[in-house]
């Protein structure tokens, strides 16, 4: 039976202050404003999906939140360590998958850093994996090595830029299976940029869609996962977010359930 896995925040006091708290955020480039005054929370263990077209500015304020950018104006907030995951994974060809994972790593002894980077390749079933040289992953192999890298240090957040957008349909069904997993184990706040409106369905507590440098919509799922995208609740959010990203799909590109939720 599949396992249901709900979020761990929903056991939490309401009182307890947000993993990200973002206020009044700007950033521009020269004449473009890509962020402008943004106000975002992301709750303790919450799995945030942020939606946007292209150059709505999702990377650019994933970056402010990693420390990588400064902003021009406003403040954004992080408690506890982050983490970040990026569409390729990043890995040093130079060192074997395990120490990869070990980089996460910044305090410990080598032999314990070791051990705890094979701890996470077990959990993301790269056992096998951890004496090779990066370039013989493959593709889905070397996400779960960056994603075991990105969760070792156990950050309280962690911060996912379209890490699954390279994979083929398959592996990145066996990815969501997996995010999810991990997820409700280390209990992590979650920010996922995606450009896959199915995928922050199934995953997301709450999807956000950026727009024009702001919060354009906020969408709360409180479906248990798994979910189906064929479940009607699904159908009629999955309309809404097409509609706020401007996006009027054709009826071909419907199905017959999509159709009934928007007609
Ligand atoms: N360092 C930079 N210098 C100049 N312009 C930048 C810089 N970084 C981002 N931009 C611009 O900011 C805008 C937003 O970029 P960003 O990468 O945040 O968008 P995005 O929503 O992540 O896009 P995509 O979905 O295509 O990845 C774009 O117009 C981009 O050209």
């Amino acid at each position: 039976m599949a396992t249901r896995l709900n979020a761990p925040h929903a056991l939490r006091a309401p009182t307890v202050p947000p993993t990200v708290q973002v206020r009044g955020l700007r950033r521009a480039f020269g004449d473009t404003v890509v962020l402008d005054d943004l106000d975002l929370d992301v709750a303790p263990g919450e799995l945030v999906a942020l939606l946007g077209r292209s150059g709505s500015g999702k990377s650019t304020l994933l970056r402010l939140l990693a420390g990588l950018d400064a902003p021009d104006a406003g403040t954004a907030e992080v408690d506890g360590v982050t983490s970040v995951a990026f569409q390729e994974p990043r890995l040093l060809p130079w060192r074997r998958v395990a120490q990869n994972v070990a980089l996460g790593l910044r305090t410990g002894s080598r032999r314990e850093r070791d051990e705890r980077a094979r701890q996470l390749l077990g959990e993301v079933g790269l056992t096998e994996k951890a004496d090779v040289w990066p370039v013989t992953l493959s593709g889905g192999q070397a996400q779960r090595a960056s994603l075991a890298r990105a969760l070792v240090s156990e950050p309280g957040l962690l911060l996912l830029d379209e890490p699954f957008s390279a994979l083929d349909a398959l592996t990145r069904i066996e990815m969501h299976d997996l995010l999810l997993r991990v997820w409700a184990r280390h209990r992590a706040s979650v920010l996922l940029v995606t450009h896959d409106v199915d995928e922050a369905l199934l995953l997301a507590d709450r999807v956000i869609v950026l727009d024009q440098g702001r919060v354009a919509h906020s969408l709360r799922l409180d479906l248990p996962r798994p979910r189906a995208l064929h479940d009607p609740r699904l159908v009629a959010h999955r309309a809404t977010l097409l509609d706020q990203l401007g996006v009027r799909p054709s009826s071909a590109t419907l199905t017959s359930t999509a159709q009934e939720a928007i007609s």
